[in-house]
């Protein structure tokens, strides 16, 4: 290999992935939109020699149809959350059901699942109940007394920890802001302590830097009263220091470029890694990482590993590459999760306008949420390129506006300052680009303004999914454009599912949602159902 090209594919490991896998999608689409144009082509010509194959194709159809819709109607008729957990003490593989948890009533059980509209898919049968507060779980003291500045645990921790606890692969699917980070972090390091685990046993994967520096603050934080020793590795700074902290860690969070770049460097075993983490898992069996997932996986304990995959958003594209690299997961979902859906404590608000009137509805937003008492109020702004983020920042400099910013075209360092000082709120606007749109757990977002719709109504639900965390109310205001119509469909699901309202407007430009033109992109693709109104799933 030449110095040139190493060279270059030393930065292309290090740029931010996130980033760089979102133009690489765009760039593709369009070849691939050539190579649609061209079989479009060639299907009308073969459509127009054969007048008789062409009506049989039309009854094809409408069979396939019918009985499409026939399976629907099948479907939507059982019943929706299939959980009943029974039986007392339970235990499996080092992990027992304490005794308040046994004494605790069925109704109990049974209430908080449906309240809480759980579903589990328990390929062992396991039947494990969940952990409804604290005392229900016994944790080394070391990890107990941080968690327990929680009131209790969030619905995805009590229903994923003792899955967990007892050696088992899980699929973790729960809104935005649910608190994932604890519900995989907590078993991780109570196992280290409890197992007795030394060398590096635990790797957590996440698709930007500034998630993977997050999620190692709070692995930091729970394991501030152990030994246990933690490193981030990410692209954009030196990877010396990160090299000498390897040889002692035993937790490591890291994002993929990087990771590669100090295995290919021998710098990293992870031969004894046997608890891996895939964070924003859809994210990551993306087309644009599969390869090199499968390259940190490969280096992983084979036998004995357990893996783990959270994420707010589950699309059926990914799940079939999921199960590659998992053994019989269970999969715990808090929600509606099969339909994709936003978080309901956030208002959402879609405004269709002209692409050119963007800028200017853009500054009246600005001054509408944060006037009076709200004039500190902290707002995230989502552009789509970095250029068009480039672009907005002048423009709200030039309104004396001071603003942060984050986009790949910005150094690692004045990245981290931008975002410290919109979580300090030194700055109360942050502006950027899809790398903040998953995982980022900013204090007191009031309001999220989309001036360019995301490329996929999955990294829109992880966007808004930036204010409403932890419980808390939040708003996403979305400016929408003629060029987005193929999203509308997605979209208008996503509103309908959490009871917002849909504008006339958006309607107009129909309900279906077209496939990605690509098929590493989102992998989003859903009919719409424009009679769906939004409803309540109770569970009974
Ligand atoms: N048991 C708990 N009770 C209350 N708050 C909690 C609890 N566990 C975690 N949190 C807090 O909830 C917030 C959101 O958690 P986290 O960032 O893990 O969400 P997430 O589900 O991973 O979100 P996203 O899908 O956006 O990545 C954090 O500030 C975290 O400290």
């Amino acid at each position: 290999m030449g110095k040139d090209h190493k060279e270059k594919k030393r930065k292309h490991s290090e740029e931010d992935v996130s980033e760089e896998v979102t133009e690489k999608k765009v760039k593709l689409s369009k070849s691939e939109k050539k190579e649609k144009k061209e079989k479009k082509e060639k299907k009308h010509k073969k459509d127009k020699s054969s007048s008789s194959s062409s009506t049989d194709e039309v009854k094809e159809s409408k069979k396939d149809k019918k009985e499409k819709k026939e399976k629907k109607d099948k479907k939507s008729k059982g019943p929706k959350f299939t959980t009943t957990i029974t039986g007392s003490a339970q235990s499996s593989q080092g992990y027992a059901q304490s005794s308040s948890l046994t004494t605790l009533s069925q109704s109990d059980v049974d209430s908080f699942l449906s309240e809480n509209e759980v579903t589990i898919e328990d390929p062992h049968n396991l039947n494990l109940r969940p952990i409804i507060s604290f005392d229900q779980i016994e944790l080394d003291t070391k990890i107990g007394s941080v968690i327990s500045k929680f009131p209790k645990p969030t619905p995805i921790q009590s229903v994923a920890w003792p899955y967990l606890l007892s050696g088992k692969d899980v699929i973790g699917v729960a809104e935005t802001g649910s608190g994932k980070t604890f519900a995989f972090g907590v078993p991780a390091i109570n196992n280290i302590l409890t197992l007795g685990k030394s060398g590096l046993s635990v790797l957590a994967i996440s698709p930007t830097r500034e998630l993977a520096l997050q999620t190692y603050d709070n692995l930091v934080e729970l394991t501030s009263k152990t030994n246990i020793e933690c490193i981030a590795i990410y692209g954009g700074v030196s990877k010396d220091d990160q090299k000498k902290k390897l040889r002692t860690a035993n937790v490591v969070v890291a994002t993929p470029g990087r990771l590669l770049d100090l295995m290919n460097d021998g710098a990293v075993n992870l031969s004894e890694v046997d608890y891996l983490v895939l964070d924003e898992a859809d994210r990551m069996l993306e087309k644009g990482f599969e390869e090199d997932i499968k390259n940190i996986i490969g280096g992983t304990k084979s036998k004995d590993r357990q893996t783990l995959m959270f994420t707010a958003t589950w699309p059926k594209e990914v799940r079939e590459l999921a199960n590659t690299f998992m053994n019989d997961p269970v999969k715990v979902s808090i929600g509606d999760r099969d339909e994709l859906s936003a978080n309901k404590r956030i208002t959402q608000i879609v405004e269709v306008i002209d692409q050119y009137d963007k800028e200017r509805k853009l500054l009246s937003l600005l001054k509408k949420y944060q006037s009076g008492s709200n004039s500190n109020d902290k707002i995230l702004i989502f552009a789509l390129y970095k250029k068009e983020a480039g672009r907005i920042e002048s423009l709200l400099q030039r309104n004396n506006y001071h603003v942060a910013a984050i986009h790949g075209d910005l150094s690692q360092q004045q990245r981290t300052q931008a975002l410290n000082a919109f979580k300090t709120g030194e700055s109360s606007l942050l502006l950027a680009t899809d790398v903040a749109a998953r995982g980022l757990d900013i204090p007191n977002v009031k309001v999220v303004i989309n001036l360019t719709f995301p490329l996929t109504v999955e990294d829109y639900v992880h966007r808004i999914g930036r204010t409403g965390r932890a419980g808390q109310t939040g708003i996403a205001h979305t400016l929408f454009t003629e060029l987005e119509k193929h999203l509308s469909g997605g979209l208008i699901n996503i509103l309908r599912g959490a009871n917002q309202p849909v504008p006339d407007e958006l309607l107009k430009f129909g309900g279906h949602t077209k496939k990605k033109t690509h098929s590493a992109y989102g992998a989003f693709y859903k009919d719409v159902d424009m009679t769906k109104t939004a409803k309540k799933i109770k569970f009974d």
